[in-house]
């Protein structure tokens, strides 16, 4: 359903994207990672006809972005990483404006608003002002504006970004429902964690270019040696730090005014035998977690060969 290949894109001298290759299957959800600044905006907005690349091609259902625009549009739902409603608007008369600007006749748009409105659980907000409307609620409302002409494809930038737990999993059942829908999904995030939940498949960008791509076990499992654990003694962390540097599976050690973080390579059974051995020398250890990591951690710990904190 989509393919890229080869693409590039500069701004000035920048060079954003460097020759970047993907292809995503009819059906897939794309999960689009990569730290801030690293292309991924750039590339949905290529792929949603809102750019020129400087060289390659991107194919949406076979049509080229450059050369067949209309018939990318027809076939892709947007969702930017801002906010594009307007205020003085009800949500039900919002939908109404895009959905007209689709040519949708009225009579088939009064049938099809009341049902976009139920899949994004915004039912009983249909008379409400978008300005009166949480921060999810408009991510869901912006996602159902995007679906008013039933695109075969959804570029989907940061739908997750600013929300809170409850908002993240109400948007995750929303995705689930469209994959099943059989849409192709493509959705952006920096945060690793809050896109395995919801994809099929990932790609991993970094400075304009893929640094990885698959399946989500595949790229966790290569991810998870990078595991890094936190511990807090009430004292003698520097000696701990040293004497960690000796044990199986640690990779790396750093100890600073938070704590000793501890880069780790083993497993759950590992981990917890480095545990009991910490408690068996005496240490008056108060806490010993693993540090949640997200991907510029890790990016900046492959980078840097230091510990992510
Ligand atoms: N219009 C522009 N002019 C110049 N540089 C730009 C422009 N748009 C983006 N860039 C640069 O291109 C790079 C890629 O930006 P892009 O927005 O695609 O990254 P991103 O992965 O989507 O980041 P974020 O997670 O912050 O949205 C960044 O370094 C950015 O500063």
């Amino acid at each position: 359903m989509i393919e890229i290949e080869q693409l590039s894109k500069h701004y000035g001298s920048f060079h954003a994207l460097k020759n970047i290759n993907l292809t995503i299957a009819e059906g897939t959800v794309f999960g689009f990672v990569g730290p801030n600044g690293a292309g991924k905006s750039t590339t949905m907005a290529i792929l949603a006809t809102l750019m020129l690349p400087s060289s390659g091609t991107a194919k949406v259902d076979g049509f080229e972005v450059t050369d067949y625009p209309k018939e990318v549009r027809k076939r892709i739902g947007y969702m930017p990483d801002f906010f594009g409603v307007y205020d003085q608007l009800k949500t039900t008369e919002y939908l109404h404006f895009y959905g007209a600007s689709y040519n949708i006749p009225r009579p088939e748009r009064d049938k099809l608003i009341p049902q976009l409105l139920e899949l994004v659980n915004l039912t009983d907000k249909q008379d409400a002002y978008v300005d009166s409307l949480s921060r999810g609620m408009k991510q869901r409302l912006c996602l159902a504006r995007c679906l008013v002409h039933d695109p075969k494809v959804l570029i989907l930038d940061e739908p997750a970004s600013g929300l809170d737990p409850r908002a993240r999993i109400e948007m995750r059942e929303i995705l689930k429902e469209l994959k099943m829908m059989g849409k192709t999904i493509i959705i952006s995030s920096h945060i690793l964690p809050e896109l395995a939940e919801m994809v099929d498949e990932i790609g991993v960008i970094e400075h304009g270019e893929m640094v990885a791509q698959g399946k989500v076990s595949d790229i966790q499992n290569r991810l998870r040696v990078k595991k890094v654990l936190h511990i807090r003694s009430l004292g003698q962390e520097e000696e701990l730090a040293l004497k960690l540097q000796d044990e199986p599976f640690v990779t790396g050690v750093l100890s600073d005014n938070t704590g000793v973080h501890v880069h780790f390579s083993g497993g759950d059974e590992d981990q917890r035998q480095l545990l009991q051995h910490i408690i068996g020398w005496g240490y008056p250890i108060v806490s010993f977690h693993e540090a949640q990591t997200n991907l510029e951690d890790v990016f900046l710990e492959i980078t840097k060969g230091g510990v992510a904190t």
